[in-house]
């Protein structure tokens, strides 16, 4: 690549972009020194070296997109072109060498798996077990801890954690966590190891050879994908043993029947990946694409209406106003929330949990506007700066849920096209409905009985956040109380 891209810089009509400077080995290193956060590094370094331009990743040549126009071209309008996966060695370990769906590179097995989940999915909206209610139980035993802990200031993550996994093992293997079991707690300790380590642009991605020196990062890793590997690998043997075709209840039962549908084809089942390996990985993945992501965006938003009590308190109103206390919100009632809508959307715009997205790559020579990208680039959409681009929203850092409302009070679905939390074309998120939907109705459960404050002297939750896998704010200690409204209905009715 990097030849052909020196002998691309001679070209007479090839325009590529503009390079940070690079210095052999380290490439464009240098300019991240003491940056913990390159989503914020590239969207400064627009000023320099214009909205799109090519940082050297160690070795890798590496398109930087931080404008609207540009990251539709890459993931939509030349979608099919930009919908590779690098490798690289922390997503290796995980992924068991690119296995699964969001770090596979595109071919049929990445197809394959991507449909498989889609329509297990679907199931679920229509099936007797359908999302809503899976979700509302869930939302309820959250309710109900919280109750019991009101009266102490709490970390409100494992909590939030601990429901939406729930709602991720039930659709991968009809099966939920009860507090304090030791499963779950196990299930905690490594996600957060994975998080802590995985795709944040470490040395031994950029560098592979680094892993072959003792690496405490590399090591907490691999011990974290050991742990899950046991979990998962204990629950699909499980299944196998009392597996039955004519009963659908989970993801693990819907790879199960493609697999012996596919029994006698071994060609066919080379050729889409249904070997045991590439069916963990998948159900490893949608672990982790579903539960990291969803939580944290409560986290955020949690976070963000202690900053804002006013907030808290419209969204209270409406609620109030428009569903009442003798009952639950349920999904039906979107239409009547706007103003929590507009807020999850808000939350979701100014803390993108994938700021720089998941890396793409050329699989062909192409381009981007008028620049020459060649195959084999990494193209990175840099979701913060087009969150951010104050031609696109009026002052960016404000946090205001009333942009994605109109004069009536009414959601508009995008105020501006620079909104792309979930990414969009082939490669789009694919839990983005059962996204929307946990966020919508455990906010609107939470937020219908508890009203949110930072505990006396403590001091506000911080809304910089640690850039990683995902964008994570730091911990932080809420008082999750009861409201007396809330109360004095329950009060009332007994
Ligand atoms: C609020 C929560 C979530 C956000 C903000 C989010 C966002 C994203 C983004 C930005 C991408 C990358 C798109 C790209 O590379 O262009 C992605 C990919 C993906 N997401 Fe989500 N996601 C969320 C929840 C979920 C859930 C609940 C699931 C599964 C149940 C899920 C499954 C996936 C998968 C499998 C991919 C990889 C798609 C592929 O590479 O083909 N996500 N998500």
């Amino acid at each position: 690549l990097y030849l052909r891209i020196r002998s691309a810089r001679r070209m007479e009509g090839i325009r590529l972009p503009k390079c940070v400077p690079a210095l052999p080995i380290i490439g464009s290193l240098l300019a991240m020194r003491g940056t913990p956060n390159p989503h914020i590094l590239f969207k400064d370094m627009q000023k320099k070296y214009g909205e799109l331009f090519a940082f050297m990743m160690g070795s890798h040549y590496t398109v930087i997109v931080n404008k609207n126009k540009h990251a539709r071209e890459v993931l939509h309008k030349k979608g099919k072109i930009f919908c590779g996966r690098p490798t690289t060695v922390t997503t290796d370990i995980l992924t068991r060498e690119g296995k699964g769906i969001a770090f596979s590179d595109y071919g049929p097995a990445w197809r394959f798996h991507r449909k498989l989940v889609h329509n297990s999915l679907n199931m679920f909206g229509e099936g007797s077990a359908s999302l809503e209610r899976i979700i509302s139980r869930e939302a309820n035993a959250m309710c109900e801890t919280l109750t019991e802990y009101q009266h102490i200031s709490i970390d409100m993550a494992p909590e939030l954690t601990r429901a939406i996994t729930n709602v991720v093992c039930t659709l991968c293997f009809n099966s939920s966590y009860k507090r304090g079991d030791p499963e779950f707690e196990s299930m905690l300790k490594y996600s957060q190891g994975i998080v802590d380590t995985v795709a944040k642009d470490s040395l031994v991605d950029i560098f592979p050879w680094l892993q072959l020196f003792p690496n405490k990062d590399l090591q907490i890793l691999k011990k974290s994908v050991a742990e899950r590997d046991k979990l998962l690998n204990k629950k699909y043997n499980e299944r196998k043993t009392d597996f039955n075709a004519d009963e659908e209840k989970d993801l693990m039962d819907s790879f199960l029947r493609a697999k012996r549908n596919l029994e006698n084809d071994d060609m066919r089942v080379k050729e889409v990946g249904l070997t045991d390996d590439h069916v963990l990985m998948t159900l490893a993945d949608i672990f982790g694409a579903g539960v990291e992501t969803t939580s944290t965006v409560m986290k955020w938003m949690i976070a963000y209406l202690i900053h804002y009590p006013e907030v808290q308190k419209k969204i209270q109103e409406e609620m109030d106003n428009n569903i009442g206390l003798d009952r639950q919100p349920s999904l039906s009632d979107r239409g009547r929330l706007p103003y929590l809508e507009a807020t999850i959307r808000e939350v979701l715009r100014i803390r993108p949990v994938t700021p720089l997205l998941v890396p793409h790559v050329a699989i062909k020579d192409s381009s981007i506007g008028e620049y020459t990208i060649p195959k084999g680039a990494r193209v990175v959409i840099n979701l913060w700066s087009i969150h951010h681009d104050d031609n696109d929203w009026l002052d960016p850092d404000k946090f205001d849920p009333g942009r994605f409302l109109d004069e009536e009070g009414q959601l508009i679905l995008a105020p501006s096209p620079s909104f792309l939390p979930f990414g969009v074309g082939i490669r789009v998120c694919l839990g983005e409905a059962l996204a929307k939907m946990e966020l919508f109705l455990f906010m609107g459960w939470l937020l219908q009985r508890f009203s949110l404050a930072i505990p006396e002297g403590h001091s506000l939750p911080d809304l910089q956040g640690k850039f990683g896998v995902v964008l994570q704010p730091d911990k932080f200690k809420v008082d999750a109380k009861l409201r007396d409204i809330w109360l004095k209905n329950q009060q009332d009715s007994s």
